[in-house]
């Protein structure tokens, strides 16, 4: 019997450890020791997916209707170019599915900028976190290779790839995706909604900070989560 207390007891006691150790901020007000965990998207964070996407699809199909920037609605450029025309969505997913796609990506202005300045932060973490599609051939070695050309073979260590962010914990995930979804419906960050042609017109959110650029004042959003 007092066995069977003490096991109970045990239990419990490591299973409180477990909730303690899983969400990043238990301390109330400041958490002056504590580090900040920035999570960086690629793709239309870091990285100029549609403006690399429409160049390629233009320059492969120059006969065919084309969605400019401006007439951007919706994260998925394949279902915008899809209600286009049926057979555009699958040559829009020849794009980012051919050789070089990901790599020959320009990196958004100030970005490159932005994320070496913020690694060297002090009590900063910066980590990249990425989705690779599934057509696997070339977007993830991409995805390294375009991180090393253009940040350094040092954030090598820091790139995440992962279809579902939300098992990903960090303070703050900077992304253009308006809602980041999966298996973990609590995440422990706050997504900041980086401003993108296809994000930009959603009506203004009480709930969901904005990074409108990389011009934008993001040491204030870091310095506010601290
Ligand atoms: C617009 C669009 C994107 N994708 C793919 C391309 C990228 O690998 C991911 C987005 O990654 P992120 O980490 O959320 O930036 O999605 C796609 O498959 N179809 C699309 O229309
Ligand atoms: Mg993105």
């Amino acid at each position: 019997m007092a066995l069977e207390l003490w096991r109970r007891t045990a239990r419990l006691l490591l299973h409180h450890r477990g909730a303690a150790v899983s969400s990043r901020r238990t301390c109330v007000g400041k958490c002056p020791n504590t580090r900040l965990r920035v999570l960086l998207d690629m793709d239309g964070v870091l990285a100029d997916f549609e403006g690399g996407f429409l160049k390629k699809y233009r320059q492969r199909y120059p006969n065919e209707p084309f969605i400019s920037l401006e007439e951007r609605r919706g994260f998925w450029v394949s279902t915008q170019y899809g209600e286009l025309r049926a057979d555009l969505c699958d040559k829009a997913i020849s794009i980012w599915e051919s050789k070089n796609f990901f790599m020959e990506l320009e990196p958004l202005p100030g970005s490159v900028e932005a994320v070496k300045e913020m690694a060297k932060m002090k009590n900063t973490d910066v980590f990249i976190c990425t989705s690779p599609i599934k057509h696997y051939a070339h977007c993830p070695y991409e995805k390294y290779a375009w991180v090393e050309r253009h940040l350094g073979p040092d954030f090598l260590e820091k790139v995440i790839l992962t279809r579902d962010k939300t098992i990903v914990s960090g303070d703050i995930l900077v992304d253009d995706k308006p809602d980041i979804l999966g298996v973990e419906p609590n995440p422990s960050w706050e997504h900041v909604l980086f401003t993108a042609c296809h994000n930009k017109h959603l009506p203004v959110s009480t709930t969901q900070r904005r990074l409108l650029s990389w011009a934008d004042d993001w040491r204030d959003i870091l310095e506010g989560k601290r």
